[in-house]
C-alpha cells in the first residue's frame, strides 16, 4: 500500500486497456489451440524446500489471461509494493495500522527459521510445549476428570476464527483423528447448539476448550458460562472446574476472573489475528484430536508455503499468482464470487473457512490512507465439496449469466480407497471433467449433432454450453497435514496480496461491530412494548410482534 488508490497504478490503467481492447479475443478454446504449451506456461509445481514434503501443482492455464495480460497484473503487484508490505509482515512491523499491531500468524509456525522482532514471539515455543504436554496428557488418559475417569469429549466453545480454523481442520484431518475422543464445537448463542452439544456429553468425562482471543465475545463467554453451571449441576464444587475448563485467550485477567486457572489457560497475543489463529492456542482442539505431532506437521506445512511466499520472485509465487488472477476477475471481469470447490469430502468446511479468512480481511470500502475505494475490493467467497455442488449450485456456473471464477481442489489419493478406489476415480473424473466443461463449454454444432435432425431450436439453444469460464486446479498427491497447512497458508497469502494492491487493511474488522452494539441496546428493550425506543419503525414493528409470544 503506497497511499495511492490501486486504480492510479499505472499497471491498472494498463490492465484497463488490455481488458477493453482483448476481452473480446480472450476465448480459451482459441488460446489452447494458439499454445500446445499452454499448460507447461501456466502451471506451476509447489515442492517445500525444508520440512515435511509438500508438494502440489497449480494449473492456472485455463483463466482469461495472455502472458502480457499475467505480466501487467505482476507489475501491479510490484507497483503497489507487494515485496514490500510482505517483508514488513514478516518483518513485525505494525501493518495492521487501524490497531497499530504487526501481523505474525507466521510467527507461529517459525521455528526459528525468520528473525522476527515483536513482543511473545519468543513464548511461542513455550506455548507449544503446553500444547504438546496437555494433549498428551489428556490423549493418553493421565489427564483425569474430577472422579478419576478419562476424557472421552472435547467442546471447543469459540466463534469466528476461535471456531471456524479448527472445526474445518479437524474435518480436514479426521484420517488423522483419535476416534474414541469425539470433538464437538459449539459457536452460535442459539441455545440450541449448546443444549444439543451437551445432551450428547458426560461431564464426568467432557473437557470445555474456551477460545476466545479477547474473552469478552458475547456467544462465546454466555455459553461458557452455561456449560459451567451444566458441569456444576453434577460436580457441585468449584474446584472440580480446573480439570474440566481450559481457556485460549490473550486476556489472562478475564480467564482467571471466570474461574479458569492461568496454569489452564493457552496464551497467544495480540498479533495473531482471529481468522489467523489456527495455528496459535486456538489450535489446542486439532492437537487434541489429531495429536502434537499432526498438529505440528500443520505448522511446518504451512512454513514452508511461507518461505515460498516470502522467497519465489513474483513470477513464480503461487499466492502472489492466485492473488492477481482474482484481481483480474474482481475488478477488471466484474465477477462478484469466487467459488472454492475442494473434490475431497474432508475439506467440506473449507469453503466456510475461508467466508472469514477472505471476506473479514478484504471486505472492506476505504483504503488504509481514509480514501473510499473506486474499485471492488473482496469478493463473496462461497462454495462446497465436490460432487455435492454438481447436483446443486453448478447448472448456474455453467449456463448462468454470472461470471464465476472457480479453484478446484483434489488429492490425487484418498484415505479411503474403497472398492479399489472407485470412488475416488469416480470422483477425480468429475475434478477433471468440470474445469474442462466450464472452459470449453458445448458449442451450437455439437448440439445439433448430438441431437439430430428433428431436435427444436429451442432444445437445441438450451443445452449449449458456452463455456469460457475460468478456473484454477490443484492436485496434491494426499491431503495430508502438512499439505493443508501449505494450501491454507498460500490462500492466507493470496487474501493478503490482494488487500496489499486495493491498499486496503486486511487485518482489522470494524465492520462487524455495529451489529453488535445494536442488539445491545436492544437486548435491553426486549421485556416491554414501552421500553423499544430510539428505531426505525421496521425495527420496533419487529421487535414489538416477538413481545406478543415472548416467554421467560
Ligand atoms: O476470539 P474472540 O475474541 O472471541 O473473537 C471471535 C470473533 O469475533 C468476531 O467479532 C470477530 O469479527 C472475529 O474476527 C473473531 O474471530
Amino acid at each position: 500500500m503506497s497511499g495511492k488508490l490501486a486504480s492510479e497504478y499505472h499497471s491498472w490503467k494498463k490492465l484497463q486497456g488490455l481488458y477493453d481492447s482483448e476481452y473480446s479475443t480472450l476465448i480459451l478454446k482459441d488460446l489452447f489451440a494458439q499454445d500446445p504449451e499452454r499448460f507447461a506456461k501456466f502451471s506451476k509445481e509447489y515442492s517445500s524446500t525444508d520440512g515435511p514434503d509438500v508438494t502440489f501443482l497449480l494449473d492456472y492455464s485455463k483463466n482469461l489471461i495472455t502472458q502480457p495480460i499475467l505480466d501487467t497484473l505482476l507489475s501491479l503487484a510490484r507497483e503497489a509494493q507487494v515485496e514490500e508490505f510482505r517483508d514488513k509482515m514478516f518483518a513485525g512491523e505494525h501493518i495492521n495500522t487501524s490497531e497499530d499491531r504487526a501481523v505474525l500468524h507466521v510467527a507461529l509456525r517459525n521455528f526459528d527459521d525468520f528473525k522476527i522482532q515483536e513482543g511473545g514471539v519468543d513464548e511461542v515455543a513455550g506455548v507449544l510445549a503446553h500444547i504438546k504436554e496437555f494433549s498428551e496428557a489428556v490423549r493418553s488418559g493421565a489427564w483425569k476428570g474430577y472422579t478419576g475417569k478419562t476424557i472421552n469429549t472435547i467442546v471447543n466453545i469459540g466463534i469466528g476464527g476461535s471456531d471456524l480454523g479448527p472445526v474445518m481442520v479437524t474435518e480436514a484431518l479426521k484420517a488423522y483423528a483419535k476416534r474414541d475422543l469425539t470433538a464437538h464445537f459449539v459457536s452460535n448463542i442459539d441455545g440450541t447448539h449448546i443444549a444439543e452439544t451437551l445432551r450428547a456429553c458426560d461431564p464426568e468425562r467432557t473437557l470445555f476448550i474456551i477460545a476466545s482471543k479477547t474473552f469478552t465475545t458475547q456467544e462465546t463467554i454466555t455459553n461458557a458460562e452455561s456449560a459451567r453451571d451444566w458441569f456444576l449441576e453434577s460436580a457441585k464444587d468449584k474446584a472440580h472446574v480446573a480439570k474440566h475448563f481450559v481457556a485460549l485467550s490473550t486476556n489472562t485477567k478475564a480467564v482467571t476472573k471466570f474461574g479458569i486457572s492461568e496454569s489452564n489457560m493457552f496464551q497467544f497475543w495480540d498479533w495473531v489475528g482471529g481468522r489467523y489463529s489456527l495455528w496459535s492456542a486456538i489450535g489446542l482442539s486439532i492437537a487434541l484430536v489429531i495429536g502434537y505431532d499432526h498438529f505440528e506437521q500443520l505448522l511446518k506445512g504451512a512454513h514452508g508455503m511461507d518461505k515460498h511466499f516470502k522467497e519465489t520472485p513474483l513470477e513464480k509465487n503461487l499466492p502472489v499468482i492466485l492473488g492477481v488472477l482474482g484481481i483480474w476477475y474482481n475488478d477488471f471481469y466484474g465477477a462478484q464470487t469466487h467459488a472454492l470447490l475442494p473434490y475431497d469430502q474432508y475439506l467440506h468446511k473449507f469453503a466456510d473457512y475461508f467466508q472469514q479468512g477472505d471476506m473479514e480481511s478484504n471486505g472492506k470500502t476505504v483504503t488504509k490512507g481514509g480514501q473510499r475505494v473506486n474499485y471492488q475490493t473482496g469478493p463473496i467467497i462461497w462454495g462446497a465439496a465436490g460432487t455435492n455442488g454438481q447436483h446443486s449450485f453448478y447448472q448456474l456456473v455453467h449456463q448462468g449469466t454470472k461470471l464465476i471464477p472457480a479453484d478446484f481442489l483434489a488429492p490425487a489419493t484418498t484415505h479411503n480407497p474403497i472398492a479399489h478406489s472407485k470412488h475416488h476415480r469416480i470422483l477425480l473424473s468429475n475434478f477433471f471433467a468440470q474445469p474442462e466443461a466450464l472452459a470449453f463449454g458445448k458449442t451450437e454444432e455439437e448440439v445439433k449433432k448430438e441431437l439430430g435432425p428433428n431436435a427444436s431450436e429451442v432444445l437445441i439453444k438450451s443445452k449449449v454450453f458456452e463455456g469460457n469460464k475460468p478456473s484454477n486446479s490443484i492436485i496434491f498427491p494426499l491431503l495430508t497435514p502438512a499439505t493443508l497447512g501449505a494450501l491454507i497458508a498460500l490462500y492466507e497469502h493470496k487474501i493478503f496480496v490482494q488487500g496489499v494492491i486495493w491498499g486496503i487493511n486486511s487485518f482489522d474488522q470494524m465492520g462487524v461491530e455495529l451489529g453488535k452494539v445494536l442488539a445491545k441496546n436492544i437486548l435491553a428493550q426486549l421485556e416491554k412494548p414501552d421500553d423499544v425506543k430510539g428505531h426505525d419503525s421496521s425495527t420496533t414493528g419487529l421487535i414489538h410482534y416477538y413481545q406478543r409470544y415472548r416467554k421467560e
